[in-house]
Formats: structure tokens, sequence, C-alpha cells
């Protein structure tokens, strides 16, 4: 391998490995700092053996993650368990024996692998559903999960399933506070885990257990067990890179040792020869001399000319093989960031609307702004509350509030034109957002909006029901934040509500 070549090759191997590492920082508070060290060790340029130095100490690293996974798997089991038990102690329905039994063959196979966790769990949930239509075809058995599930018929929990409820509640507390996420999940366990110990109704079980499936789906079956098997790929792949920069620089060592070796040789014969020929007596002698040890000279010299070209060809395997390691690390590098992309994507849509979200808008209204205010073009934002949404909730069920809370967008995206954006703000709150209409058009748009939704028959359990919203609008202003621009809006929407709702009023 020239010299030239080797400098290169390492130069892209240091590229690669600081690019990925970075990719798959911010998981795991440990293992980022093994691939921290791993990247500063590359970045100094440190040699073959510094190098093997780090991914060594990385490896308990690797391994104490790999143990945490398994203490989380078994959590997850005895969580599995403990809920089919409570559903067994209920003792106004029976289990049905044969779902249980392959519930719990299901557990006894999968239970250590994570991605299989919210199958497994949604399996209990199918279990329960059976033995509600069990008890359905037996009337006399008044089933706690009847009501469980049959939400629009029962409101009040009687004290005996109240009290299952809240040991399932708080079982289910207890696998999300065991499940060792990375931090920035924090907020939605704990939001999680006040829903799930303050709860005593019924209603809201199935969809807390939903929340405990979503969280484990997103934060265990996909992005840490994908970064969990990247890292380990990773730290095989700096081994094996390791290993052919170690053989290629012996290769280079042995190469310059046999030239030394044939240098050292040569100087040898050309003395040995003089000092024979000084001694030579006759010329016949002193030719058969010279023509002996020309010939030792001659297979010395096609002796080197072999070595090297087993060398060289020794060499450019080298450089091929770590070529096309250089090229597989290259492609997990785009694969992880497409996935770091699909989450991103995730983390700024709402999952019930499907609308982007609270931050998908923060970070859009900025640039929005200043583009408007560069190109000298009008902007007006409308904040936009559904009125009394706490009754929906409050006297047809949380569940019915959802059904509202996806309508009511669609309504909304009815009446806009393809420009205007629409954001969940947050609860019951939509922000949208009319890039080049002026306050008047922005207005009257916004008119449509709030008729289109009180007109649309809204139907609970065959009631028709009636939906309104109320909407504040304002327009951009020269050199305003968007802050600003929204404090403003909100105002207009707090006069729509005090003014009795089912309005749009605009800061003018
Ligand atoms: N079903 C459901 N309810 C939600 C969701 N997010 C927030 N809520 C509920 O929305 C309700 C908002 O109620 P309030 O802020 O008191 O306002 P409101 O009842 O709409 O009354 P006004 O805004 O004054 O007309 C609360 O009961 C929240 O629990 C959700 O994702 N789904």
């Amino acid at each position: 391998m020239t010299e030239s070549s080797s400098d290169k090759l390492i130069e892209a191997l240091r590229k690669a490995v600081s690019r990925t590492s970075m990719l798959a920082e911010g998981n795991d508070p440990k293992l980022d700092s093994v691939v921290r060290q791993i990247r500063q060790a590359i970045t100094k340029g440190a040699d073959a053996n510094e190098i093997q130095d780090v991914l060594n100490a990385a490896e308990p690293l690797l391994i104490q993650s790999d143990e945490a996974q398994l203490s989380r798997a078994k959590q997850v089991r005895n969580c599995l368990q403990d809920l089919i038990e409570l559903l067994e102690k209920q003792n106004t329905s029976s289990v049905p024996q044969n779902e249980k039994k392959q519930l719990e063959a299901q557990i006894r196979i999968n239970w250590q692998v994570s991605s299989q966790w919210p199958h497994l769990l949604k399996g209990f949930l199918s279990l329960a559903e059976k033995t509600l239509v069990q008890t359905e075809h037996n009337p006399s058995k008044s089933s706690f999960l009847k009501r469980f599930f049959n939400r629009e018929t029962q409101v009040i929990t009687p004290k005996n399933d109240q009290e299952i409820m809240v040991q399932i509640s708080h079982t289910l507390a207890g696998l999300t506070n065991n499940l060792m996420l990375p931090s920035h999940y924090d907020d939605d366990i704990s939001d999680l885990n006040k829903a799930l110990l303050g709860n005593n109704n019924l209603q809201q079980l199935p969809a807390l257990l939903d929340e405990v499936i979503n969280l484990i789906m997103v934060a265990i079956g996909k992005t840490q067990e994908n970064l969990t098997n990247y890292l380990n790929q990773l730290n095989k792949q700096l081994a094996s890179i390791n290993e052919s920069i170690t053989s290629s620089y012996h290769s280079q060592k042995s190469l310059s040792e046999s030239r030394e070796g044939f240098n050292t040789k040569l100087q040898q014969q050309v003395t040995n020869t003089s000092q024979a020929v000084k001694g030579a007596s006759d010329l016949d002698s002193l030719k058969a001399l010279i023509d002996d040890r020309l010939s030792t000279i001659s297979t010395t010299m096609s002796e080197y000319r072999t070595q090297m070209l087993r060398q060289e060809k020794h060499a450019t395997q080298s450089i091929t093989q770590l070529k096309n390691k250089v090229t597989r690390m290259e492609k997990d590098t785009a694969s992880l960031r497409s996935l770091l992309q699909e989450k991103l994507a995730q983390a700024m849509t709402d999952s019930l609307t499907d609308l982007p979200n609270r931050t998908a808008y923060q970070d859009a209204i900025l640039p929005l702004c200043k583009i408007m205010q560069k190109t000298q073009k009008p902007i007006c934002l409308a904040v936009c509350d559904i009125d009394h949404f706490k009754k929906v909730n409050d006297t047809w069920g949380h569940l019915a509030g959802d059904k509202v809370l996806r309508l009511v967008p669609k309504q909304i995206r009815s009446i806009l034109s393809k420009e205007d954006l629409m954001f969940r703000y947050g609860g019951e709150e939509f922000v949208i957002v009319f890039p080049e209409l002026t306050l008047t058009q922005a207005t009257e748009r916004a008119e449509a909006i709030r008729l289109a939704v009180a007109k649309t028959p809204f139907n609970m359990q065959g009631e028709p029901v009636s939906i309104s919203v109320s909407i504040g609008i304002a327009e951009l202003i020269p050199q305003e934040e968007p802050e600003s621009l929204f404090a403003r809006a909100d105002k207009q929407l707090y006069l729509a509500k005090e003014s009795g709702r089912n309005k749009v009023m605009v800061n003018k």
C-alpha cells in the first residue's frame, strides 16, 4: 500500500466513524460515553493499539446494556403474569382457558424479544375482550370487563371492580416505571403514571393500556433496539477495520525490513567479491570467482523481486478489503439517518389527528413569518378552539371526545386552501396559518370554517350533537415576533369565548 492511499483510507475511516457515532448519541448515557471515547481516539489520530484499547474498554458497557435489557424483559414478563392473575381473581366472569394458555405460551416464547412486548400486551387486551364476549352470552354474570369495554352503558364502577382496576393500573404503572427508557421519555412516563395511579375509572383503562403499548413500541420496540444493534455492529466493524489497518501496517513493515535485508545482503556480496578479486592469483580463477558471485547476486535479486510481488499483491487485497468495509459503514450510516428522520417525523406529528403538532408549529412559524416579512406579503394566524369540549368528554366519554378531535380538523381542512397550514396546538386547540392572505381574506376563511363545523351533524350513540368552534385571528405586523402574533390571536379567541362562543373575533 502506498503511503498516500493508506492515509486517504484512514482519513475516510475517521470521517465515517465520527459521523456514525454522532448519529448514535443521545440514547443511553453509558453508551454515549463509549461512542465519545471512540470518536476522540479516532479524531486525535490514535494508533491501532490505542483504538483497540478503547474498543476493549467499550465491551463491558455493551454487555451491561444487554443485562439491562434482560432485566427489563423480566419486568414485562412479571407484569403480564400479574395482569392475567388479576383477570382471574375478579370473580364475576371466568377467563377462557384456551386463550389464556395460548397467551401464556406466547409469553414464555417471546418475553425476551422486546419488539414482541406490545403484541403480548395486546394479547392481554384480547384475552380480556374474550372474557367479555363469554359473559355477554351469559347475561346473569355482570362482568367488570363488560363495563370496561362497553363504556357507553356504564359510568359508575362498583367497589369490587374498582379495586381490581386499581390493581391493574398499579401493575401497569410499575411496568412503565421500570422500562428504563431514555431521559427524554421522562415527561411521558410521569404523565402516564399520574393518569394510571390517579385513575379509578374503568372507562379510561383501555386508552391508558394503549398509551403503555405505544410507549413500549416507540421507545423499546423500535428506536432503542435498533440503536443498540447498530452500536454492536459499529463495534464489530471498528474491530475488523482496526485488524485490517494493523495487518497492512505489518505488511508494510515486513516490506521495508526485507528491502533492508536485501541491501545488506547485496553489500555483503559486493564486499566479498572485491576482497576475493584482491586475493585472486590468476585470470582464470578470477573469472570463475566473478561468475560465481554474479550468479549469487542474481539469485538474491530474483528472490527479492518475487517477495516484492507477493507483498504488493497482499497490499492490494488489504486496500480492497478496507474500501469494502468503509462502504459498508457508509451504508449503515445512511440507513440509521433515514431511521432517525422517520423518528423525527413521528415526533412532529400528533398521533390522534395525524396533524403536525405544536413542536412542528414552533419549527415552522418563525421562518414563515421571516419570508413573508422579507417579501412584504401578508400572513395571518388563527387560534381555533372547540367549544365546551370538556362536556363532550364528560357526557359521552373520552373516546367520543377523541372522535370529535379527529372529525373537527377534517371539516376545517375541507375549507382550507393547500397553502394554509393547520397544527394541533394542544388539547382541543388548533392553530391555522394563512400565508399570503390579508386579514379580510383570512377572516372570511375563518368564518367559513366556523360555519362548516357548526353545520356538521355529529353523532354520539345515535344522538345528534352540535359542535362549534371559537376562533381568534390576527395579521402579522412589520418586525413582529411570532409569539406576539399568537398572543394577539389568542386574546381574540378569549374574547370570542367570553362573548358566547361559536364566533370569529379579529384583532384589527
Ligand atoms: N378526549 C380527549 N380530551 C382531551 C384531549 N386533550 C384534552 N382534552 C380535554 O379537553 C378538555 C378541555 O376543556 P377546557 O379547557 O375546560 O375547555 P372546554 O370545555 O372546551 O370549554 P371552552 O374552551 O371554555 O369552551 C379537558 O377536559 C381535557 O381533558 C384529548 O386528546 N382527548
